[in-house]
């Protein structure tokens, strides 16, 4: 039978009728009812009642249940002390039932329902259809047949329409209860989840100074609506290891089940190391916008100790990327993990361990250590931690092991396939379907690909170039785009000769400085030896 709100109307009908019908079998149709005037006569009054009572309620609700076998259940709107959460209205308690079950019904049913009513997304431009009142829609699930009603009832304290709750009515064959209750119900909030989450607007965190945590609005994220362009499409690197990335990433938000069945917390770690300007940031955007996650981006320069540390990451939201960039610049890698703590050399007073502003962190290796793996660090679940780093080998060994930080990823110098990405990026050249007419052109482009390291960041300020100065002829753009590549592998080359003969100069001044410490020190030790004249 197809499924229908009409059926659904049937149904509510035969349940008022059969409901009625059911009350007056109960009260007049059972034998017991003729026999009431014999039983009080003989039993004492008072317990003739009660017991009498009894027995008629429990009939009468098996035979209710037999001649009504429909249940309903209402999930009604919060009340007046509601808020908007991430997912949606919610009241103190946190219950965002309503909104769920009103958005899976927006999505899955509204096709049905001919009258329905439009109201502002909380946190996106976009609209929420709902039924209006009174309206039915038929849902199926496994087979089950179940019919959703649009219900305003009128509040106790008056009829005003500031106090009518609005309920969202679900109707179900009782045989279906347990399905129902047990599967339906928490497949239609997790729906509802999903699409109040895809509905709204992506945020970017960042955690606040944690020593103005004694202000009365302090509040350890601060966050912007998050709308970087970025995506796996535009983002240039080996195809083969973007699919695999991607391939993970999938992996890891289909596998909620098998996290929960292995005993792992529903979480995974990416190391992200290369040269500055290779894309590391950008592959964060990539992933933030293929998964639809928010991201928190942790400065741990200003949290204060790992108690601070452990709240920031209670306060963070699942489905999420929580990011450490540049963790080598944090970390002090003397000491044991105890006492590492986290200091950029330029912004800190090195004897006194302090930042700028003269507050001391006391954040250490095992606390960070903690904030990625360990108990506070399961709450929430679907959380993904990313490290970026340029210098992968000044890491310590337990922060970067498996397990914690699952992938690692290379990010590296420029090839071909990343350069036909971005030429299509910023110039619209499709390398890839080239027939042979740029062979040449694009024989040089990869000469000089691999003969110099250039990043991805230094092709696309070649390719800017000449997008401003080439004409639209993709040949004379490309012959364009190997003069600017020539250029800045000129340029780089002279910028790491620069930078390889001052740190030769630097070497060599601090090995005259030590070599005359020593002279000094022989002199000093020599004079205090020597006997007085
Ligand atoms: N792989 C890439 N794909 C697309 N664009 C890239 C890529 N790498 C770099 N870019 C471009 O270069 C700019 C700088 O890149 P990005 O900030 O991601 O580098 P990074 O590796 O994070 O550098 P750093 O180590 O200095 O933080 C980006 O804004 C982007 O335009
Ligand atoms: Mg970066």
């Amino acid at each position: 039978m197809a499924i229908t709100a009409e059926t659904g109307k049937v149904v509510q009908w035969r349940r008022w009728a059969f409901s009625n019908f059911g009350w007056v079998l109960s009260n007049f149709g059972s034998l017991w009812l003729l026999l009431a005037p014999l039983l009080a006569a003989y039993a004492p009054r008072r317990l003739f009642k009660t017991y009498f009572n009894l027995f008629l309620r429990r009939h009468a609700r098996r035979l209710l249940a037999f001649v009504d076998p429909y249940v309903t259940v209402d999930i009604t709107e919060p009340g007046t002390s509601a808020h908007y959460s991430r997912y949606g209205r919610v009241t103190e308690h946190g219950d965002s039932t309503y909104e769920e079950v009103k958005a899976y019904l927006s999505d899955t049913c509204t096709e049905e329902a001919r009258e329905l009513r439009a109201e502002g997304a909380p946190e996106s431009d976009g609209v929420v259809v709902s039924m209006r009142d009174g309206q039915d829609v038929a849902d199926e699930f496994r087979g089950a047949a179940v019919w959703w009603t649009s219900v305003v009832r009128e509040n106790s304290q008056g009829q005003q329409r500031d106090h009518t709750r609005q309920s969202q009515r679900l109707t179900f064959h009782q045989r279906d209860r347990r399905l129902v209750v047990d599967e339906y119900l928490p497949h239609v909030r997790r729906k509802g989840r999903e699409i109040l989450f895809s509905n709204r607007r992506r945020r970017l965190y960042t955690n606040n100074k944690s020593s103005d945590s004694y202000r009365f609005d302090y509040k350890a994220w601060s966050y912007t609506d998050f709308d970087h362009p970025t995506t796996f499409d535009t983002l240039a690197m080996d195809t083969a290891k973007k699919r695999e990335i991607i391939d993970d990433l999938d992996t890891f938000r289909r596998n909620r089940d098998f996290y929960r069945r292995a005993g792992k917390p529903w979480k995974r770690g990416y190391l992200l190391y290369g040269p500055p300007g290779t894309g590391k940031s950008t592959m964060i955007a990539a992933m933030a916008n293929y998964l639809d996650y928010d991201i928190y981006d942790v400065e741990l320069t200003v949290v204060k100790d790992n108690n601070d540390l452990r709240r920031l990451l209670i306060e963070t939201t699942s489905k999420s990327i929580i990011v450490i960039e540049d963790i080598d610049c944090s970390l002090n890698l003397t000491g044991d993990r105890a006492t590492h703590r986290w200091r950029r050399p330029h912004d800190r007073d090195s004897s006194s361990g302090r930042d700028v502003d003269g507050n001391k962190s006391m954040v250490t290796l095992s606390g960070l250590l903690n904030f990625i793996d360990g108990l506070w660090s399961a709450c929430g679940g679907e959380r993904i931690v990313v490290f970026t780093t340029n210098h992968v080998d000044k890491l310590d060994a337990a922060l970067i092991r498996r397990g914690r930080m699952d992938m690692h990823i290379e990010m590296s110098y420029c090839g071909l396939e990343a350069f036909s990405t971005l030429a299509k990026n910023y110039l619209g050249i499709d390398v890839d379907a080239d027939d042979g007419t740029h062979h040449q052109l694009l024989g040089s482009v990869n000469e000089i690909l691999r003969r110099e390291s250039i990043t991805p960041a230094d092709v696309a300020e070649c390719l800017m170039m000449a997008k401003r100065t080439a004409s639209s002829d993709e040949s004379s753009c490309l012959e364009t785009v190997i003069d600017e590549l020539k250029q800045r592998a000129k340029a780089n080359a002279k910028a790491k000769a620069d930078s390889e003969a001052k740190a030769k100069a630097e070497a060599e001044a601090e090995a005259k400085a030590a070599e005359m410490d020593r002279d000094n020190q022989w002199e000093e030790q020599n004079i205090v030896k020597s006997p007085k004249i």
